[in-house]
């Protein structure tokens, strides 16, 4: 019997910064190495704003391989005929027109994260990618690892009963007074802060733990607190707390789930080795940083009727070939090969909830774009 040929996605890169680089090393490492069997990765054009960056990109990234187009601009990407799905590195605030662009040209798109820089633009981005009949994925590369699928398992097979409390940190020291104040992490035209660039990554725990809950029925929060600290250097969130309130919509509700999500992210310290910290009514998951890709986590389960008294606990390790980042290609690959428009795991929903949460959590600590940084508001 002849085997099954793999499905091959055939990937445009925008920009040639750290992370388009980190994210095409991971594309190149071959898939069975992660039992992937069904899907194949090709990459088959990189544009830059300089053909030269494109070029060397090529090189330290892909061997030099010659089969791959390096272009000086975005837009030859878009139109190339051997690009089915587009992947966006750009800073947060090109996040939007580089989509728009994207999915005009009817390629199927990869963006990072913040997927947009606020909801408004998300919005028409959805827009144009339903007109257009493409699929549109934010890169929250995190929630497609094995260790998230893991522990959303455990934490919904019952032993741990509802979950009560998620505390979840992201900090990073960027040496923010040693750095130009244009570099992305301060510059507020490019986004700058802890917010947009590291706050997706505690909301995508409280996503997978609470919104997610089966008992929370995909409830919104119902309330959302939020308080930032600025840096004087350019006035952007240097330091950003805000909390997550889950609760039924009434006494007859569907949605059961009562929890609180208190979540944060800093740009001056850098990450505390205990990530996240999912409190459950019968036992504890504590998932080891850094949170946007961990290699472990310990699940606690109380002694029965004492949440004093720790009865037992289970480490799991995880450990693949690559960065981690290649597990959300494999999930466009196999949408598009579907001809699905979107992620059942971080979907559409998930990303305007999100830009919703960040759009409230910058009004109430009072973090306004300079003008003409927002394209869509
Ligand atoms: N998933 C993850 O783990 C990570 C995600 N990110 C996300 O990726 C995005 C990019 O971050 P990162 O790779 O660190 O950024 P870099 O500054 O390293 O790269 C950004 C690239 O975007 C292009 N670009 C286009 N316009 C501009 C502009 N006005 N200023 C600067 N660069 C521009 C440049 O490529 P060129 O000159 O070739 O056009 C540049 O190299 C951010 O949105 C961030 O949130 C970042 C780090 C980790
Ligand atoms: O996505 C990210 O994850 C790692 C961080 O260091 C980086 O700044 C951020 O963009």
């Amino acid at each position: 019997m002849a085997a099954i040929q793999p499905f091959v996605l055939r990937w445009g890169i925008i920009s040639t910064g750290g992370i388009a680089s980190a994210f095409v090393k991971d594309l190149l490492v071959d898939p069975k190495t992660r039992a992937v069997h069904d899907v194949v990765h090709k990459v088959t054009a990189v544009g830059s704003r300089s053909v030269e960056k494109a070029q060397s990109f090529i090189g330290e990234n892909a061997g030099g391989d010659k089969s791959i187009k390096a272009y000086g601009t975005y837009g030859e990407v878009y139109a190339d005929k051997n690009v089915d799905a587009i992947y966006i590195g750009t800073p947060h605030t090109y996040h939007y027109i580089n989509a728009l662009d994207s999915l005009k040209a009817k390629k199927h798109v990869l963006c990072e994260k913040p997927v947009t820089s606020n909801a408004a633009e998300l919005r028409s981005l959805l827009a144009t990618a339903k007109e257009q009949g493409v699929f549109f994925m934010e890169a929250l590369w995190t929630r497609f690892q094995p260790l998230a699928l893991e522990v959303k398992r455990i934490a919904e097979e019952g032993s741990l009963g509802q979950p009560v409390v998620l505390h979840a940190d992201l900090s990073g020291d960027f040496d923010i007074y040693n750095i130009p104040k244009t570099h992305r992490i301060l510059d507020p035209d490019l986004g700058g802060g802890a917010l947009l660039d590291l706050g997706p990554y505690p909301f995508i725990w409280a996503v997978l733990a609470l919104y997610e809950h089966p008992s929370n029925k995909l409830a919104k929060p119902s309330n959302t607190i939020a308080s930032m600290v600025k840096t004087p250097l350019t006035g952007v969130d240097r330091s950003t707390a805000f909390t997550l309130t889950f609760s039924p919509s009434s006494p007859s509700a569907s949605n059961t789930l009562a929890a609180q999500a208190i979540l944060s992210c800093n740009i001056n310290v850098a990450a505390y080795p205990t990530g996240v910290v999912i409190r459950y009514e019968r036992g504890n998951i504590s998932i080891a940083a850094p949170i946007y890709c961990p290699k472990s986590f310990t699940v606690q389960y109380y002694e029965p009727g004492k949440s004093s008294t720790i009865a037992r606990e289970e480490t799991k390790h995880f450990d693949y070939v690559g960065r981690g980042m290649h597990f959300q290609a494999d999930e466009v690959a196999r949408c598009v090969r579907d001809g699905k428009s979107e992620s059942e795991l971080w979907g559409h929903d998930k990303s305007l909830l999100e830009m919703d949460v960040f759009d409230e959590v910058r009004r109430q600590g009072g973090y306004k774009f300079p003008p003409g940084v927002e394209k869509v508001v």
